[in-house]
């Protein structure tokens, strides 16, 4: 299948709010190309031989997305164009121009993969299946993940952000609502840090696959975690599936927008004194996040997180 690549100029400074705008726009699998050095613990955390050898950073970032014939490149374009029109008013955004290529499926489908290498949140080492556990971290909690084309590396700063609080309040046996599952790497980390059980859900399909296997991957029994695909904010099939009242932690590393709708929604399903850990939330979006979080009665917010310019909000149920 021939895909189209479009490609836009812009700022290292942008990359993180037009990633967030993307994702809002429904534009899955982007790409990112800069001459950032990595950080003396990124560069440990990494686990690689060679580092790649790259020209001075100029401050300029390319971020590639595509597309396939079934969608509306032209609606999309357009909605990207606005996107970055508001943009501009909060970050700069440089040349803001995109040009369009083509190229073959397995680019971008396979192509990521050379750049998934293991790395470590705390005591925990995640790595892709496909690679040997490094020998200096056997002593790690280990977690195994192929996200296939669902979300969910966890390399994201947001996922990170929901693995460190995971750490902080999974208890032996409780019970996870895991919403916007992805490859599953949140709800895999959780019972591997000893929670009994996990409830996922997600829009996408593939993420059910995904599950599955990193279940596979990871010893887990499939009875351990289930996951349905569709919306728990508005589908009363899914909010039944979850069951009401039965959670110790509720996660969602989704959108600010999403994690807006979704709020008004968990209290339902997470039991009295719950935790429910959000992220997904660009910095520029946080003010609104706390505001639906500070309006419902249900919650109060107990911390904020922070990594790069993103954010992580905990509240605990009422
Ligand atoms: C940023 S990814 C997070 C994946 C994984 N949990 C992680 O932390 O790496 C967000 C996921 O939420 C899903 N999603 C978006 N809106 C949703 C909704 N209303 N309900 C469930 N999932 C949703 C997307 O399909 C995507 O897989």
């Amino acid at each position: 299948m021939k895909w189209k690549k479009f490609t836009l100029k812009t700022t290292t400074e942008a990359v993180d709010y037009i990633s967030s705008l993307f994702d809002e726009i429904g534009i899955q699998g982007i790409e990112i190309e800069d001459n950032v050095p990595l950080t003396e613990s990124e560069t440990k955390g990494m686990f690689i031989d060679i580092l790649p050898e790259l020209p001075p950073d100029d401050g300029t970032a390319r971020v590639s997305f595509y597309l396939d014939d079934d969608d509306d490149a032209e609606a999309i374009l357009k909605e990207v164009d606005e996107g970055l029109s508001e943009l501009r008013q909060y970050v700069e955004i440089g040349e803001g121009t995109i040009t369009a290529s083509e190229t073959e499926d397995k680019d971008w489908i396979n192509n990521w993969k050379q750049y998934f290498k293991p790395f470590t949140v705390d005591h925990i080492l995640i790595k892709p299946t496909w690679e040997e556990i490094p020998e200096e971290h056997k002593d790690k909690l280990l977690i195994q993940i192929d996200p296939g084309t669902a979300f969910g590396t966890g390399k994201h700063e947001t996922t990170q952000l929901c693995i460190r609080q995971l750490e902080k309040y999974v208890k032996p046996g409780v019970r996870i609502l895991d919403l916007g599952t992805g490859s599953g790497i949140l709800g895999i980390t959780a019972l591997k840090l000893g929670a009994g059980s996990v409830f996922g859900t997600d829009l996408d399909e593939n993420a059910i696959t995904a599950v599955h296997e990193n279940l596979e991957a990871n010893g887990i029994p499939e009875e351990k975690f289930g996951v349905v695909q569709g919306n728990i904010i508005d589908e009363k099939e899914v909010q039944d599936a979850a069951g009401y009242e039965c959670y110790d932690i509720a996660v969602a590393n989704i959108l600010a927008d999403v994690i807006i709708m979704i709020q008004k929604e968990v209290p339902v399903h997470l039991k009295q004194g719950g935790i429910f850990i959000t992220s997904g939330i660009i910095d520029m979006k946080e003010q609104a996040v706390r505001d639906a979080l500070s309006q419902n009665d249900a919650f109060e917010i107990l911390e904020t997180t922070r990594q790069g310019e993103w954010v992580s909000i905990t509240a605990r149920k009422r």
